[in-house]
């Protein structure tokens, strides 16, 4: 694999929505996936952005270099500046021009359907309004079902007698921050090490981006799990080697950049880790918040889709949680992709999560937009959240 240093993100984004302009009945999926990098937004200045938000309905328009641009009306500029409709990025032919975490972002995609569908002249085939200011809020199930990330069907996992998925169903959507949230020992981990690959279900399945991993041949899996970063507890960093080496090693067994290349993509991450003065350290000379920056910069270093955080928390204070967690969306809002995090840290989660699943004697007990899922009347939810010893969660529940 060769990394392009023209293929930002960015320019891998035009591409596609270059495409789903070129083939709008395509549009639905190539946009879906281009929610992997950056999507949507505002064109252009505030002033401007003011100005074409006088238009009503909002429009979808393909300028000279085809770049999709998207206008929002006042009612949804309101939306967006209260936190319900932000988005990741906006786009102003090829420049960046704000960007923020993913809230409704579904809702976001009903309002692009119903554009390209519009721009198109037709109705879009999943049968979406195409009116965008009436498609409104769908509900989360509704959307996109097959164009999740991450999802697992009916995944079990049982060591001897003792059961710990039974029966996941689990939906991760594209391009958020998605926290998989639940109390100890309730098999996050395990369903973690299911969505890479390392561990077969006894019964059930995971698809990553609509892929089953029963079907895929061990060489497939391995190929996939190119696509998925993953940041371990305690950064897995390999004892032998220095900062920069442990960060390199994907690059250098994966890519066939050459050394200057590679040293691009090793600072680049390790300064926006803030480790770009401790290349030489060994990991055993790093603290463990430490470790785990330099665990996400190796695991952000071959630019994967998808980024999974096995309970980046553990082990450090609730400051050093903290700014973890706001480095995890500042990197979310740079790199885009879908990131996963499991924890069983409340503040964490509420820090960071677009999307939360919930996770209680073996089931998905609530999932959907964390805003919602945080509002839940669920007695073990308001129990877990608020950390209380009165109940249906117990020492061994
Ligand atoms: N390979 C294994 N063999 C036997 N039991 C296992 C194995 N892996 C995990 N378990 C058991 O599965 C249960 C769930 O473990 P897991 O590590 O997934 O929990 P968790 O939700 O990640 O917990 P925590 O938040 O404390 O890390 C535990 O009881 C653990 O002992």
């Amino acid at each position: 694999m060769t990394l392009d240093p023209d293929r930002s993100p960015l320019a891998r984004l035009r591409e596609r929505l270059e495409r789903a302009v070129r083939h709008p009945s395509s549009a639905v999926s190539r946009l879906s996936y281009a929610r992997t990098s950056v999507a949507f937004g505002l064109v252009g200045e505030p002033s401007t952005v003011t100005a074409l938000l006088d238009r009503n309905p909002p429009e979808i328009v393909a300028d000279a270099s085809a770049e999709v641009r998207i206008d929002l009306t006042r009612e949804q500029l309101a939306r967006f500046e209260v936190g319900e409709l932000a988005m990741p990025q906006a786009v102003v032919t090829g420049a960046v021009a704000a960007h923020g975490p993913v809230r409704k972002y579904l809702e976001v995609d009903a309002i692009l359907r119903g554009l390209l569908a519009a721009c198109d002249g037709r109705e879009p085939q999943d049968g979406h309004r195409s009116d965008p200011a009436a498609a409104g809020s769908i509900p989360f199930a509704e959307a996109d079902a097959d164009l999740m990330a991450i999802r697992t069907t009916g995944l079990r996992k049982a060591f001897g007698r003792n059961e710990i998925l039974a029966g996941v169903d689990l939906a991760i959507p594209e391009g958020v921050i998605s926290v998989i949230l639940g109390p100890s020992g309730t098999g996050k981990s395990v369903m973690l090490q299911h969505i890479i690959g390392l561990m077969s279900p006894d019964a059930g399945d995971v698809l990553i981006r609509g892929r089953p991993l029963s079907r895929m041949s061990r060489s497939e899996v391995l190929a996939l799990r190119r696509e998925i970063g993953v940041m371990f507890q305690d950064g897995a960093l390999f004892s032998a080697m220095n900062v920069y080496d442990n960060v390199a090693f994907p690059l250098r067994q994966h890519t066939d950049l050459n050394d200057r290349e590679v040293r691009e993509v090793v600072m680049d991450h390790l300064d926006a880790v803030g480790l770009a003065t401790a290349t030489h350290r060994m990991p055993n000379e790093l603290s463990g918040g430490m470790r785990k920056r330099a665990g996400l910069a190796r695991a952000l270093a071959l630019n994967p889709g998808i980024l999974l955080c096995d309970e980046p928390d553990s082990g450090l204070d609730p400051v050093r949680t903290a700014l973890l967690g706001d480095l995890l969306v500042e990197q979310h809002s740079q790199y885009g992709g879908t990131m996963v995090v499991v924890t069983h840290n409340v503040a964490l989660a509420k820090r960071i999560a677009d999307h939360m699943s919930v996770l209680w004697r073996g089931r998905v007990l609530e999932a959907g937009m964390a805003s919602d899922v945080l509002a839940s009347d669920s007695a073990f939810i308001q129990q877990f959240l608020a950390g209380g010893s009165v109940g249906p969660l117990g020492m061994d529940a």
